[in-house]
Formats: C-alpha cells, structure tokens, sequence
C-alpha cells in the first residue's frame, strides 16, 4: 500500500512544562518529534511523513528532521490539533497523491512500537475504511456529578483506550474533516460522526502519549532504554508488550 503518515507536532505541551514545544523535548538526545518519525519509517510501510509544526518553530523541526529521509514533509500547524491534521491532510493532496491510505499519529506518542504501525496499515489493507489502536482500560472508571460525587461505576468491559497511529481510507478522512467543523480529540471521532465504522487492532503500553513530566520520566527510564537495546526492542516490536 502507498501509505502517508501526518504527524501532529505543533502542540505547546502545556501540560509537560518543558519550555519548548514538546516535539522537541529529547529523550536521550533525540527529540520526541524525531523518535516519532523514526518509528513510522521503521515500519517500512510508510512512503511519506508530514509534519505540522507551530509557525514559530517550523524551521527549527525541518532542520531536526534533515537526516530523516526525502519523504518527510514540514508544513505549518494550527492552533487545535484538528487544525494541524486538517493542514498536513490538505498538503498531502500535493505531496502524496496517489497515497491508498493516510495515518495519523501523534508526536507525542514517540515510542509506539513500528508493529503497531504495521497493524494498522494490514487492517486497511484488509479492507477497514477506518482503524484505531487500543487497549482495555485497566482502572474502574466512574461517573461523577459537577460535585465530584460518584453517580455510577461504567462497565469497563465495553472501554478502551485510544491511541495512535490511526489509519483512514483518505477518502473517508477528507470527508469527515470537510463534513464535521467541529474540533474533536481524535480523528477517528470525525470519521464515527460521518456514519463510518471504525475497526480497532491492538494497541501497545509504549505508544503511550506523553503528555507530563511523569510520563517523560518513564520515557527516559524505560521506553528510551528499550529501543536503545536490540534485543528488547525486537521483542516489543513482535508481542502485545502488555
Ligand atoms: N494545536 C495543536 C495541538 C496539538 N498538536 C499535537 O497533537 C498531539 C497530541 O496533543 P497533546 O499531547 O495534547 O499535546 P499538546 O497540545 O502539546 O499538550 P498540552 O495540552 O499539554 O499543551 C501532539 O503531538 C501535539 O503536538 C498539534 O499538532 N497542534
Ligand atoms: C488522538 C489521541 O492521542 C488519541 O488518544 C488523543 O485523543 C489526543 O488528545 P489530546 O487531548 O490532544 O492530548
């Protein structure tokens, strides 16, 4: 499949505090925007990668992403996630034409294993119009009123938790973003909202999205370290690695 990936970098990472935008926050010297990029063409089964950057940050990521390959794109982001995956959508008209299917994935979910990646590209190829990697939600999760007490306990057997990358029939992705005007915290919802079915495959605990300094603490510790050893990143890439 002709496959291009549009990577969402152009957030504040606000909730990480780091001072720079966090796609270039390095987790052992390499930046969370150029560990993203690495995954996605460790799959093999990407053709091209755009890149949203923040406007004031674009040069800075072009020249992080030099040593990248000659597929990868940047292109200037939005002020909501939405925005910055409708103007990577709308560059890939010029850049990857022909692509048979569009992934989007985070910058911040920088250590996704190219397994899952893989999945999700199979899963299309299989026919899928739209696909989403998940996992089971461990914790109970409750309802609460505006009070903070408890209304009920949810059936956590029909939740998971959504990640990416996501992948889409590029048809049904650009008529989801020109149908639905909305903003929304994932691009599977704008497909769900369009009547598409939406089909899952399973997720992986290192694609999670880092989002605090908890979360780039575990990077540095553990995630970081595994795909610096071959061994252990051979296994993470082959198992479910939950
Ligand atoms: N206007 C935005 C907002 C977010 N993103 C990207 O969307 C992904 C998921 O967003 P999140 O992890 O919430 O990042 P931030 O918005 O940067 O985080 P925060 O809310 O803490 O500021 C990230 O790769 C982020 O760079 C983007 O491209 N454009
Ligand atoms: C797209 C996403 O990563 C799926 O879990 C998530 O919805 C992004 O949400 P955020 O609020 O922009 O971090």
């Amino acid at each position: 499949m002709d496959v291009v990936a549009l990577v969402p970098a152009a957030g504040r990472g606000t909730r990480l505090g780091a001072g720079v935008p966090k796609a270039l926050v390095p987790v052992l010297g390499e930046s969370l925007l150029s560990r993203a990029v690495r995954g996605l063409r460790d799959s093999s089964s990407v053709r091209h990668v755009i890149v949203a950057a923040p406007a004031e940050h674009r040069d800075r990521m072009e020249r992080e992403l030099a040593g990248a390959g000659s597929g990868v794109h940047v292109v200037e982001g939005g002020a909501e996630r939405t925005d910055s995956v409708r103007a990577a959508l709308e560059a890939s008209e010029r850049i990857a034409p022909s692509a048979e299917a569009v992934l989007v994935h985070d910058a911040a979910r920088a250590f996704t294993p190219p397994s899952v990646v893989r999945s999700v590209i199979a899963e299309l190829a299989d026919g899928a119009s739209a696909v989403v990697p998940v996992l089971p939600v461990a914790d109970t999760v409750k309802r609460v009123d505006e009070n903070g007490t408890v209304l009920d306990t949810v059936d956590r057997s029909w939740l998971r938790a959504v990640q990416t990358p996501q992948g889409f029939s590029p048809d049904v992705l650009r008529a989801a973003y020109e149908s639905v005007g909305e903003v929304a915290t994932d691009d599977a919802g704008l497909v769900e909202r369009s009547g598409w079915p939406v089909r899952t495959v399973e997720g992986h605990s290192h694609a999670l999205k880092i989002t605090t300094s908890f979360d780039l603490a575990i990077a540095e510790t553990v995630l970081a370290p595994a795909w610096a050893d071959s061994d252990v990143y051979a296994r993470n890439t082959a198992g479910s690695g939950r």
